[in-house]
């Protein structure tokens, strides 16, 4: 039987999804070199913080968040069994599209040579219809744990979302006009990083940005996240692994924030490398405006220096730009010091 690229049943590294003579595995430091800071949500000093977090690094992890050890470990469980199923019931509701709901690989992967030692799992709104195909007997609890997982996941979401927009500088009454999407809506990428016995040949998710606000990220403990940090005084350019912290949730600025800073905040580009004992698993929960709203730069960061860096975007139109151009996306509405908007026919 031909094997399908998602099914890790391989005793070696099959040509499909050899990356060792690519140039994907650049230098990455030691575990230690330069720490990603690590933000307590109940810090006084949190707004200036976190605002230096999105500035320097563009990525953090968060305590005292709120969420329940349990709802995590049920979560961790339920994703454990969905990718635990057989090949052929995961196929049953595969996507059917890039960006749409159901199991697959992640909508860049068209941009890569190779396979990702990686499978995931988008889920949309409800995840009822594709639960009732994976579990007709049994669908209920992983909807539930779903559900619940969302609603408290929303709620940090919007904390983070609001604490973010004070050290932008923007006071209550304009943060309470900022349209954030309807949790029913969101999405959510459960991803499952299989053990693999000759790590170093394969990748487990390729460089990328991710497009939202931003993203909140659960893991189960296995580590593998890495963020390409810019030179600095500890070092060159280079790759720094996440460490993993149980209970701390890893928090990615994406694009949209990138764009309404006006280019202050670092939407920092990550990569997933992979284990050789275990498997890891992580669910992004992608903070977003309603698919109609144009997010454009703060008016309130534009002054007579400095003027808008992006054109107004929505949400699905960058969503297209990725699909399309990958990480020149942001290029495609980038706006120049003489305000002319780069033409995007020489991307
Ligand atoms: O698995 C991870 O740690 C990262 C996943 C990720 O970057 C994504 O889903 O966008
Ligand atoms: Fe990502």
């Amino acid at each position: 039987m031909m094997h399908h690229p998602q099914n890790f049943q391989f005793d070696s590294i099959p040509d499909s999804h050899d990356w060792s003579d690519l140039y994907y595995h650049p230098f990455a430091a030691p575990v230690g070199s330069g720490s990603i800071p690590v933000i307590d949500l109940n810090d006084p000093k949190l707004i200036e913080k976190i605002g230096m977090a999105c500035k320097e690094w563009g990525v953090f992890l968060i305590s005292n968040h709120g969420i329940e050890p349990e709802i995590l470990n049920q979560l961790g469980s339920q994703m454990h069994q969905l990718f635990a199923l057989p090949v052929e019931a995961k196929l049953k509701v595969a996507k059917t599209d890039g960006y749409g709901a159901g199991y697959g690989g992640i909508p860049i992967s068209p941009h890569f040579p190779k396979y990702m030692w990686h499978e995931g799992y988008i889920i949309t709104g409800s995840p009822l219809d594709h639960a009732q195909k994976l579990w007709p007997d049994d669908y209920s609890s992983f909807c539930a744990v779903i559900e619940e997982y969302k609603k408290a996941i929303n709620s940090l979401g919007w904390r983070l979302m609001h604490a973010i927009l004070l050290s932008l500088g923007m006071n209550e009454e304009e943060i309470n006009h900022t349209p954030i999407e309807d949790s029913s809506k969101i999405s959510m990428h459960l991803n499952s990083y299989p053990a693999c016995p000759d790590p170093d040949r394969v990748l487990g998710m390729g460089p990328h940005t991710d497009s939202g606000f931003l993203t909140i990220l659960y893991t189960n403990g296995v580590s593998g996240l890495q963020v390409l940090r810019h030179k600095d005084d500890v070092g060159p350019e280079r790759w720094v692994t996440v460490p993993v912290i149980p209970n701390k949730f890893v928090i990615n600025i994406g694009d949209l924030m990138h764009v309404l800073s006006n280019g202050r905040y670092h939407n920092v580009v990550h990569r997933v490398i992979v284990s050789r004992t275990n498997q890891r698993l992580s669910a992004g929960y992608f903070l977003r405006p309603p698919v109609d709203v144009k997010v454009e730069p703060l008016s309130k960061l534009i002054g007579p220096k400095e003027g808008p860096v992006y054109k107004p975007v929505t949400w699905p139109e960058l969503l297209r730009m990725k699909c399309m151009l990958y990480d020149k996306a942001l290029q495609a509405i980038k706006i120049d010091d003489l305000g002319r908007v780069l033409d995007d026919t020489k991307l």
